[in-house]
């Protein structure tokens, strides 16, 4: 489905998922860290923060995609979720060689760097659903990391940015492997919804919004270089 958006048309469940958080990612896709990003204006030192922190989501992201595939109900969708989460882990890494290394940062820098209060929520809200939540839901928790992205990374793909860091950062998320990926996770969730209980996807759909609002303020958290108040 070359550059077909995964959104608006969605026929399934997932469909009623986006409708429920457009006015999220309208604030996302107009944030000032995501318009810094398209036109090169973004303070490096706020990319840095962002990478930083988002090395050390990846790592729990990892344990909450594997805590999905663990509990699926088929073969196939535990081993897409421990693929994913292998992938996570993999990204995180490349992180090391990639942009922390052109960013000037070191194995140590990333060893001494501490969670930020969103990442810590987020994550911690990650694995919590994960691990306790119905299936349904703790599908849920974890799409909009996905979706998210490859939203984020088609719109912005059309613009490239003039700083090259910040358009390999767009490409990553633009390219149609990404894409793929995140189409077959929307299809396994259209069917774990339809069989689920009226009440498990509304609950599914309160995390599916939360989990975007985390989103929301990660961006945000870069952008504010948030630290812990005390
Ligand atoms: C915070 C965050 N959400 C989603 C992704 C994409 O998997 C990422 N790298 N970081």
């Amino acid at each position: 489905m070359s550059g077909a958006s995964l959104r608006g048309e969605r026929p399934g469940f997932t469909g009623t998922l986006w409708r429920e958080i457009q006015p999220v990612y309208a604030e996302i896709i107009s944030h000032p860290f995501l318009r810094g990003l398209t036109d090169g204006s973004l303070p490096k030192e706020r990319f840095r923060y962002y990478v930083v922190q988002d090395a050390l989501y990846l790592r729990e992201y990892a344990r909450a995609l594997s805590l999905v595939g663990v509990r699926s109900r088929d073969e196939e969708s535990l081993l897409m979720f421990n693929a994913h989460s292998l992938g996570a882990i993999t990204v995180e890494r490349s992180l090391h060689d990639g942009f922390l290394k052109d960013l000037g940062l070191g194995p140590h820098d990333l060893a001494r760097a501490r969670m930020s209060p969103t990442t810590l929520a987020y994550t911690s809200y990650l694995i919590k659903t994960a691990a306790t939540a119905s299936y349904p839901e703790a599908l849920c928790a974890v799409l909009p990391c996905y979706w998210i992205y490859a939203e984020v990374g088609r719109d912005l793909s059309g613009e490239s940015s003039p700083e090259p860091m910040y358009d390999k950062w767009i490409q990553t998320y633009g390219g149609e492997d990404f894409n793929a990926l995140v189409d077959a996770v929307l299809d396994t969730a259209d069917r774990v919804l339809q069989d689920a209980t009226s009440r498990q996807r509304e609950t599914a759909t309160r995390t599916f919004l939360t989990t975007s609002r985390y989103e929301y303020m990660f961006w945000d958290a870069g952008w504010r270089l948030e630290t812990w108040p005390v």
